[in-house]
């Protein structure tokens, strides 16, 4: 069900600092913060050969990533996005398979202007999943 790896994000403390290090120290493709009030938080995206960085940093006093940076002061790895086909398909057989779909399994229009849907950690072997339609 589950296709390419769209994107790993980074939750990060400070994101012009982030932004420059992927920039200078890393030599890599680096895009402009974009602030998605739907979701919030601001994201920048780092193009790789075969994949993105997600850079994320809270946007707005009811961020999802606020708790997850209390706990994690200095950053980390918050997420993974896999590409599916049919969204609503995907939804349905996780819902089957007994997995957690978040925010009432309703898909949200994602970064890149498609729908999204997140699954609970605790899950997935303690690892946030997007899913993403393509
Ligand atoms: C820009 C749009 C989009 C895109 O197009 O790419 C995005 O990526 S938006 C990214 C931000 N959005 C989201 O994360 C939405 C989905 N997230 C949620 O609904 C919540 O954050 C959550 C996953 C349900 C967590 O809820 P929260 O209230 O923040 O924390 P809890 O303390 O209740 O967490 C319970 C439990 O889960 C652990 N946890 C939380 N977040 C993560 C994480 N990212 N990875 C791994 N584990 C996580 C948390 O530590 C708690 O564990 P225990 O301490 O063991 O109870
Ligand atoms: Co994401």
């Amino acid at each position: 069900m589950i296709g390419r790896l769209n994107h790993v994000a980074i939750a990060v403390p400070d994101l012009e600092a982030a932004r420059a290090q992927y920039a200078t120290m890393l030599g890599a493709d680096v895009g402009a913060p974009q602030d998605e009030p739907d979701h919030g938080v601001t994201v920048v995206f780092i193009t790789l050969p075969n994949t993105k960085i997600e850079l994320l940093y809270p946007l707005g006093d009811d961020s999802p990533i606020q708790g997850f940076l209390d706990k994690n002061p200095s950053g980390g790895i918050h997420h993974v996005c896999y590409e599916v086909d049919d969204i609503l398909a995907a939804r349905d057989h996780l819902l089957t398979e007994g997995a957690r779909v978040l925010g009432g399994g309703e898909p949200k229009i994602g970064a890149h202007g498609k729908p999204v849907l997140f699954l609970h950690p605790k899950d997935f072997n303690g690892c946030l999943v997007e899913l993403e339609q393509v």
